[in-house]
């Protein structure tokens, strides 16, 4: 067992003293400003001291990046991802009950609205959104995802969404996969330097429209008039800060409005597409019969239910922001999920343990927001790619002292 090091932040009520301190960056919180400093205490094994672990140096954290708008089904792909990899994830223990953060047995999930640097109140102050770089503190997430992906502990901030305040920090542990989801995953080139897979979720101006009018209208109560006008109020940071870093993506799921039904504008039946970058260490794209080919298949007839307006599949090699990618699109929606297995029998380097895991996957959450469409299709296909991409860098690492002691 190795040593390690807690990255820690204390506030200026705390007992602790700060010895060294490297660089410090600062949250605020009503009165009462916190430091999230990169001191290094170095841990002692059975300490009682809650802020000193141990960690296995051999044991480096993986780390995944999930960049989208707010409301574009970044908790949903989670639910589906975590759920991959088996366990529930659920908040820190005993901590605060407004924390972002979800930990199941071999995932951690942090948002990365943890490093907004401005409070609500703040932004409405400065007149920034939480979309402008000004209002985040990219030197601490930097710090932070650096830390944890050497197997340091670090205790992050929380911004609460219901208070909209910056509270107390939170510690947490390096887990066996990181994930950081939310608006800037590849917006800081330190940052993006750190992930080993990332994926964008692009949601098209229309659909988003009418997700946020399923969400905020029917369960939030917002009125329509409001949901436009902050949709509209965040357009300008959205196309300057977030919607670029899709360029930078290993993996891009794009919803977009049907193109089964001539100029439908409800939203429901959706055309998602799967663009999935050629090159990326330990991801193979899927394929849909051909590798590399063109391909367009309607799967509907006797082996799949499909009413108006039908299914329509597509494959084939594009560019995309000047890489070659490969891209598999679903146009539709099921009408019987159990029938998804053959579409499933289909589809190649799925990096499925068994056959049908995908169908069995999608069943398993039939309840989810896009079970019947390609959002969840493809959401539950990039779940396993990232299983796959997992324990292929495992092996890698468990592989090369082997190799280190042969040369
Ligand atoms: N694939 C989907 N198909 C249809 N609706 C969806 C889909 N994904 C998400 N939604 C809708 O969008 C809403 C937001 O989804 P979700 O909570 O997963 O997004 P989010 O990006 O985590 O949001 P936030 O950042 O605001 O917490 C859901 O309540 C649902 O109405
Ligand atoms: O874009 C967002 C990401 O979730 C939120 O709007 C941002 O985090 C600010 O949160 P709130 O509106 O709760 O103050």
């Amino acid at each position: 067992m190795a040593m390690c090091t807690v990255y820690t932040a204390h506030s200026l009520n705390s007992s602790c003293s700060i010895s060294t301190p490297t660089k410090t960056q600062l949250g605020f919180h009503q009165k009462q400003v916190f430091f999230y400093s990169t001191v290094k205490k170095t841990s002692r094994r059975g300490s009682s001291n809650s802020s000193e672990i141990t960690c296995s140096a051999e044991s480096k954290t993986v780390v995944i990046g999930l960049a989208a708008d707010s409301g574009c089904g970044k908790s949903t792909f989670m639910r589906r991802l975590t759920s991959v990899f088996g366990g529930a994830a659920e908040p820190p223990k005993g901590g605060n009950p407004d924390s972002n953060t979800l930990i199941s047995d071999m995932t951690t999930v942090i948002c990365l609205d943890d490093y907004h640097s401005l409070d609500r109140t703040g932004r409405k102050e400065k007149g920034v959104t939480a979309l402008d770089p000004k209002a985040n503190n990219f030197d601490l997430m930097y710090e932070q995802v650096k830390a944890l992906k050497e197997g340091i502990a670090v205790e992050k901030p929380i911004y609460n969404h219901v208070t909209g305040l910056l509270d107390p920090p939170e510690l947490i542990k390096p887990p066996k996969i990181l994930v950081i989801e939310g608006l800037h995953p590849m917006f800081d080139p330190r940052v993006r330097e750190l992930l080993d897979f990332s994926i964008y979720l692009d949601i098209s101006n229309e659909v988003k429209f009418a997700w946020k009018i399923q969400r905020d209208m029917a369960e939030r109560g917002h009125s329509l008039e409001s949901i436009k006008a902050s949709i509209e109020a965040r357009k300008p940071d959205f196309d300057a800060y977030i919607d670029p870093q899709k360029q930078y993506a290993d993996a891009v799921i794009e919803v977009l409005p049907t193109q089964l039904i001539p100029d439908d504008n409800e939203g429901k039946v959706l055309r998602v597409r799967l663009i999935m970058k050629e090159g990326v260490k330990f991801f193979s794209p899927v394929y849909l019969f051909d590798e590399g080919s063109t391909i367009s298949w309607i799967p509907c007839g006797r082996k799949l239910t499909c009413s108006y307006p039908g299914i329509k599949f597509f494959y084939g090699p594009e560019t995309y922001y000047g890489h070659e990618v490969s891209v598999l699109e679903m146009d539709g929606q099921f009408d019987r999920l159990d029938e998804l297995i053959y579409v499933e029998s289909h589809l190649s380097n799925l990096s499925t343990k068994f056959y049908g895991e995908v169908t069995q996957q999608m069943l398993k959450h039939a309840d989810f927001p896009g079970s019947n469409n390609g959002t969840g299709l493809f959401q539950t296909i990039i779940g396993l790619k990232i299983r796959d991409l997992f324990e292929q860098i495992v092996a890698s690492k468990a592989a090369a002292p082997l190799e280190a002691t042969k040369a």
